[in-house]
Order: C-alpha cells, then structure tokens, then sequence
C-alpha cells in the first residue's frame, strides 16, 4: 500500500488525534532564521541549511506529535533550499512524524488547486501531511484544496486569529451578517468536520489561532465555537512571541484539549548538539502534556 492510499483511508484527524495521544500535543517548529544558523555555527547558505534541518529530523523525527516547517526559511534560498525543504520532510516523513508545512497558500481558487497539487497531492513534490492556508481571499477560494485534502486524507489548517497584533484589523472585523471575520472561518471549519467520530480527538480540518489570542478570544467570545469546530487548533506564538501553555489553557478553555501549542526558536535556541535539542523538546513538550492533556 502506498503512503498516499494509507493517508487516504486514515484521515488527516484520525492519524493526528493517535499522534496527539501518543506523544503529546506539542508541535515543534523549523524555522531556520538566519541568525540561528549562526548561532549553531552553520553558513547562512543552502549547506548550513541542511545541516541544520537535518539535525532537527534526527532531534525530533518520532518524538512529537507534528513537526511544522517555516518555508519562508527554506524559500530563501531558492531551489537547493526547497530542495532541502522536501528533505526534511521525507525525512519526518521517515521517521513515522507527522509534518505541517507552514506555507500559508491563499489564492484564486484555481491556483489554489495547483498550492494543493504541490503539497498535498499523491506525487506532491514537496509532500506533506498538511498545509497552512489563508482564507483572505474569500473562504470560498480554498475549495480546490479543502477537496484534494479530503481525497487524499491530508490536513489544512486555517488561518482564524494570528498571533501578530496587526491581524486585528483583519480578523476582528465585522461582516455583514453580524458576525467578525474570524467568527466565520471558525463557523466554516465546524461545517467541514461535523462528521468528526466523537471518540476521535481532532478533526482533519484545523485553524490556526495564536497563542498570544488569549484577549480577543474572550473579546470576540470564541472559546465555544473554538470547541464546536472540532478542528485541530494550532497555536503558534509559545516561547519568542511570549505566549505560554498556560495561557493557552486559561483562554481555550473547552477547546484546550484540541490545541497544537507551537513553538520554534524557544526549542531551536538549544541547538546544535541534537541531544540537548531533543532534551529542549522534550522538556517542553512534557510541560505543554501536563497543562493541556
Ligand atoms: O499566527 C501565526 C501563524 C504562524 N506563525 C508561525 O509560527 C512560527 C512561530 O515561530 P516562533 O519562533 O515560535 O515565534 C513561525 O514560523 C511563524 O511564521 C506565527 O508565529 N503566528
């Protein structure tokens, strides 16, 4: 059986929800930030690159529940970067971990078919087992990608509340049927995982709602409509943005137990030996286990 007729008859929550379970919810990123490559004493170039991505893969492969790449990081070096990029990710993929590729692909709903085709698709290239998507073109434009992750048992996750304070002007706003923009998304992502088994943690379609939300959670009063969507909730902004498990459970409240906190360069910092990187994760993961269940 191939990865992608596996995938397609587990669905992106049932496999994630087992991965919860197992390890935990956290979510370790890869952002390969210029200044970390330095730090780990590593070119900035496409071999410091892959040096550091591969020691993450070796620090994190089997011990999370999800691994989430930054592309942007890989991106910038051009195609012996992406090359690196889909690397990692077979990679991950290797190790049994799953991977959400943070892209954040928003576009025409035709071109959103080819975001999906590359990252999604059964001979995606640079295949992972989810994708972030941005809904700011219309929720409507991301039906290409929302059918081909059905298909094939992928994941996408929705942006809904950033964890950037300038996504307000945005995300707070308010619609013409009286509902706030991210009120809506949250709306959308429950029609899409209503036939969500009720023993199974997370549904396959996610939001991403940052961990420095706790404010405009209570504000625009989503912690229910945050559980009903049955959505897996990803939750960046722990550690360098300030944002902490403990806020998280606090703001969540119902929704707690289907969170992802995210964490990057708080983890990425106790580099480059990989044993004290997996200790890093480790110890983080086991906290954010203890808090958020
Ligand atoms: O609302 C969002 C959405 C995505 N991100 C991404 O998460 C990581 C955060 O990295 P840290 O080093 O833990 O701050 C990064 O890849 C962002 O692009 C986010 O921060 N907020």
């Amino acid at each position: 059986m191939t990865d992608a007729t596996t995938a397609a008859t587990e669905g992106f929550g049932a496999r994630l929800s087992a991965a919860m379970d197992e390890h935990g919810p956290l979510c370790v990123g890869i952002d390969p930030h210029a200044q970390l490559l330095r730090d780990w004493g590593l070119p900035v170039d496409a071999s410091g690159l892959r040096e550091f991505a591969l020691r993450c893969v070796e620090a994190f492969g089997g011990q999370v529940a999800v691994v989430k790449p930054q592309s942007a990081f890989f991106e910038q070096f051009g195609s012996r970067g992406v090359a690196v990029l889909e690397e990692t990710l077979d990679g991950l993929r290797d190790a049994g971990t799953l991977t959400l590729l943070d892209v954040k692909r928003g576009d025409v709903g035709s071109t959103m078919a080819g975001y999906a085709a590359a990252h999604l698709g059964p001979d995606a290239p640079v295949h992972a087992d989810a994708i972030t998507v941005s809904p700011f073109l219309g929720f409507g434009s991301l039906a290409p990608a929302l059918d081909l992750a059905q298909d094939v048992g992928a994941g996408l996750f929705v942006l809904a509340l950033t964890s950037n304070p300038e996504g307000h002007e945005v995300q707070h706003a308010v619609r013409p049927d009286g509902r706030t923009v991210a009120r809506s998304i949250v709306d959308a992502v429950a029609e899409l995982n209503a036939d969500t088994p009720t023993d199974q943690r997370v549904g396959d379609i996610g939001l991403v709602v940052g961990a420095t939300t706790g404010a405009a959670i209570a504000e625009l009063d989503l912690a229910e409509a945050l559980a009903a969507c049955r959505g897996p909730l990803l939750a960046p902004g722990v550690g360098a943005q300030g944002g902490t498990v403990e806020d998280i459970a606090d703001a969540f409240g119902a929704a707690a137990r289907q969170v992802l906190p995210s964490a990057s360069r708080s983890v990425l910092g106790a580099g480059p030996d990989t044993s004290a990187l997996r200790k890093a994760l480790q110890a983080t993961a086991a906290h954010a286990a203890r808090v958020l269940g």
